[in-house]
């Protein structure tokens, strides 16, 4: 995966998620499909979209004891997508068997998928967490305490916000991916989001990959609003 914004298609179907790609006709992208999307089509669509050259993180957010996370990653392994995911709060023996099941999924001669773990949704607040999940001490902590079990796991990387991206590498290390959803354009509406960010905030926080839906696939011209955050990342440094 290389091509940054990574463009999440949340489309109810195959016939939407190909008329938004229809914009970039020229255009190597990378698309994350999402459980709503890969729930109404199924595998084939990850092939679809990988042949016609485009990276893919298949974002379907795993959690369930390790055996079902091992066998289910067993089977997405072969699909040919660039990147998977688990949710952290799974626990390091899920998050294990995920890489497990990957590597036994994966062929001769294919590349493993990445695989990153949700750290806490771009859509909590610290206040939420706290108490709806139980969870006492900052926000920040959490994130950082799943992205360390993440990383004793083996995994890739984690899910962040913006916000805890340049903690995670420092603490965690430099190579350990940070996938940042929660990404809007300075006059963006939020929407769901609470922990956003500019792409140019992202670069700066040494983001590895923002991942943009809505401010995307909503825009009456998608490739201009493409390319107007692609700017603001590379100029932001
Ligand atoms: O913590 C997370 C994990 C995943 N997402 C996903 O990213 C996109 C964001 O879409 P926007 O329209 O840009 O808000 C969406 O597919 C989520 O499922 C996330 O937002 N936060």
């Amino acid at each position: 995966m290389n091509n940054i914004p990574v463009i999440a298609l949340d489309f109810a179907g195959k016939e939407e998620a190909l008329q938004l790609l229809k914009w970039f006709p020229d255009e190597k992208l990378a698309v994350k499909i999402g459980m709503e999307l890969y729930y109404a089509e199924g595998p084939s669509i990850v092939t679809a979209i990988k042949a016609m050259g485009h990276d893919v993180f298949l974002d379907l957010k795993l959690h369930d004891i390790p055996n079902t996370v091992k066998k289910a990653m067993e089977r997405l392994a072969g699909l040919g997508a660039d990147m998977v995911n688990v949710h952290a709060a799974g626990g390091q023996a899920m998050m294990e068997a995920a890489l497990e099941g990957l590597d036994k999924g994966t062929s001769l001669g294919q590349k493993r998928p990445l695989c990153i773990a949700v750290t806490q949704l771009t859509s909590t607040t610290e206040s939420q967490m706290q108490k709806e999940q139980m969870i006492q001490g900052s926000l920040s902590e959490s994130v950082l305490h799943y992205g360390k079990l993440a990383k004793t796991a083996k995994l890739d990387g984690v899910v962040c916000s913006v916000h805890e991206a340049y903690d995670i590498h420092k603490r965690v290390g430099m190579d350990f991916l940070t996938v940042t959803p929660g990404i809007r354009l300075a006059d963006d509406e939020k929407g769901d989001q609470k922990r956003i960010a500019t792409p140019s905030e992202a670069r700066k926080q040494t983001s590895d990959f923002i991942v943009v839906g809505r401010s995307i696939t909503e825009a009456a011209d998608p490739r201009a609003a493409y390319h107007t955050i692609l700017r603001e990342w590379e100029r932001a440094l």
